[in-house]
């Protein structure tokens, strides 16, 4: 029996979250849900799984027909497993360990049975195909490995027969190729008979892997079909709005893969849906045109000029990486967390101490560090893969958020700050269009259109991004791309990480590539290509 939900209908204090929502999975489908940040894709993962209850609506498990799940405990019991994007492994225990913080350790006279526990672990792992040491540190697992895990503990924690999976974003922050692994053992659940129900925001890893689609606008469903009835292009105009019927029909089946390939398949994505939409593609969406690149209020002109110079940089996994940045550029780096691309934004922004080398902005050389005001008062400033921790605050409002890195330049100039923020919600499309919205309260593209915006209005040289559309919509995508292109165009230097290869190659003259902690290759020109990327990256 299939899982569905009939007329679901979910409102929160001045929003329609979900506006009579049905939706069907049955065994052995991988359904996609789709929709902008705010459409109302987590609410209905969350009256799925028993977080919220609808106020109107049916949801069938198996042959029970409810009104809601009661908890997310009820949910385990009707056998609806959910894997988030955080994993609750914890990095200082084992593999073993942190299975026991939801099934308990096995004890006899008050003392742990550590043989056992590593052995039900290691059969747990098996049942799931799994390949992970029960006596591994979780911290030193791959990502994939280690949203594996997560995937077997959520599965053992479903206490009746499997009903359904459902997958909320988990892909957002592994790499491409840890994607694919993760998404293959996926497509073998499905084809074993579970129904899975994922979200994702990136189109290109639900080629071969889907076998529907449904969009979700508004908390209203605005396409729903087998996967590949429309293309990549068609499914993010429905998403960020426009004419549904004419999108369709406009893009008819084609390049968004039918299904019959290999589970995991990610060499189909067009440009547009895989990493950087097109303000033609996002449709509704209103990407900063050319005057977007007012927000950004460093020196212009430049052209050309030589504005970062890092030379035999060392850090913990970082070693002896050296490159230059010049006025205008988009760079991108590539390669694996452990290769040091997770370190390397780190010691170049001053949150992390470095060891050895040197970096200059503008000439002006950084002190090892920690020393963050150092490297941003010289104009260097990082946008954080982490937006609620690192970067911004999510109990202040917009407002505050934007001028905190430069509260000083608005102090007692109450009108400089109210134009500032007019061009940071019209520039950006910041919804909703206030300034007194808290930011925690926004959807993830939001927070990351105020997390830039803030970051352009202090000026900086060099921009390091992140991991910038981490969860972030195709619209908001394309709006974030299309202010860095004309901040580019204007003399503003972005070094962008990406874990999302198409990402590195349509929006960067150069990708730099690391490889145990240094630049193993720089690609640019013909050379820079989604195969040759990834194969400096991950082979
Ligand atoms: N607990 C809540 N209280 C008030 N409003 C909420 C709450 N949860 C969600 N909303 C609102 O409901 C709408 C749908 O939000 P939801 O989080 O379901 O969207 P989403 O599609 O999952 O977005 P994202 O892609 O950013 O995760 C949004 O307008 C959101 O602000």
């Amino acid at each position: 029996m299939p899982v569905a939900v009939q007329g679901i209908r979910k409102a929160f204090p001045g929003t329609l979250a979900l506006d009579g929502v049905d939706l069907t999975v049955g065994a052995g489908e991988v359904h996609a849900l789709l929709g902008a940040n705010g459409s109302g894709k987590s609410t209905l993962v969350k009256t799925l799984t028993g977080v919220y209850q609808p106020d109107a609506g049916t949801i069938d498990v198996g042959d029970r027909q409810l009104r809601a799940i009661g908890s997310p405990t009820e949910a385990g019991e009707l056998g609806i497993a959910v894997v988030h994007q955080e994993s609750p492994l914890v990095d200082m225990l084992t593999v073993s360990e942190c299975v026991a913080l939801f099934r308990g350790y096995p004890t006899t006279g008050g003392r742990v049975r550590w043989k056992q526990l590593h052995c039900e672990t290691a059969q747990l792992l098996e049942r799931f195909d799994v390949r992970v040491d029960p006596r591994a540190l979780a911290g030193l697992l791959s990502p994939a490995e280690r949203a594996l895990v997560t995937l077997a503990i959520a599965l053992d924690r479903v206490s009746a027969g499997l009903q359904l999976l459902v997958l909320d974003e988990v892909t957002a922050a592994l790499p491409e190729d840890q994607a694919q692994t993760y998404l293959e053992r996926v497509g073998e659940l499905a084809r074993a008979g579970t129904p899975v129900l994922t979200v994702t925001h990136r189109l290109g890893e639900l080629h071969g892997l889907a076998t529907h689609v449904t969009v979700l606008r508004d908390g209203r469903v605005v396409h729903q079909d087998r996967a590949g009835a429309v293309d990549d292009e068609a499914l993010v105009r429905l998403m960020v709005g426009g004419d549904p019927a004419a999108a369709a029909q406009a893009a008819p089946a084609g390049k968004a893969g039918d299904g019959a390939g290999e589970a995991g398949a990610t060499d189909v994505p067009t440009a547009t849906a895989a990493g950087v939409p097109t303000a033609t593609a996002a449709g509704g969406a209103r990407p900063a045109a050319g005057e977007g690149a007012r927000l950004w209020t460093g020196r212009r002109g430049r052209g050309g000029e030589r504005v970062l110079a890092v030379r035999a940089l060392a850090g913990e996994v970082v070693r002896d990486a050296s490159f230059e940045l010049r006025a205008g550029e988009i760079v991108g780096v590539g390669g694996l967390a452990e290769a040091g691309v997770a370190e390397l934004p780190q010691l170049l922004s001053g949150a992390a101490r470095r060891t050895g080398g040197s970096i200059e902005v503008d000439g002006r050389p950084l002190p090892p560090g920690p020393d963050p005001r150092a490297a941003i008062d010289a104009g260097l400033a990082l946008l954080p893969a982490d937006r609620l921790r690192s970067g911004g605050v999510a109990s202040l409002p917009v407002r505050e958020n934007v001028v905190l890195p430069d509260a000083g330049r608005y102090w007692h100039r109450r009108r400089a700050e109210r134009t500032a923020l007019r061009h940071v919600i019209e520039d950006l499309d910041v919804r909703p269009p206030s300034a007194d919205a808290l930011f925690g309260a926004l959807s993830g593209g939001n927070q990351q259109k105020i997390l830039l915006a803030k970051w352009l209005l202090v000026g900086p040289s060099v921009l390091v991004l992140d991991d910038p559309t981490q969860g972030v919509d195709p619209g908001a995508r394309a709006t974030i791309f299309s202010l860095l292109r004309a901040a580019a165009a204007e003399g503003l230097a972005v070094l962008l990480f990406s874990t999302e290869l198409e990402q590195l190659v349509s929006m960067c003259s150069r990708v730099l590539v690391l490889r145990d902690g240094t630049v193993a290759k720089q690609l640019s020109g013909d050379e820079l290509t989604r195969e040759t990327v990834s194969k400096w990256c991950y082979a």
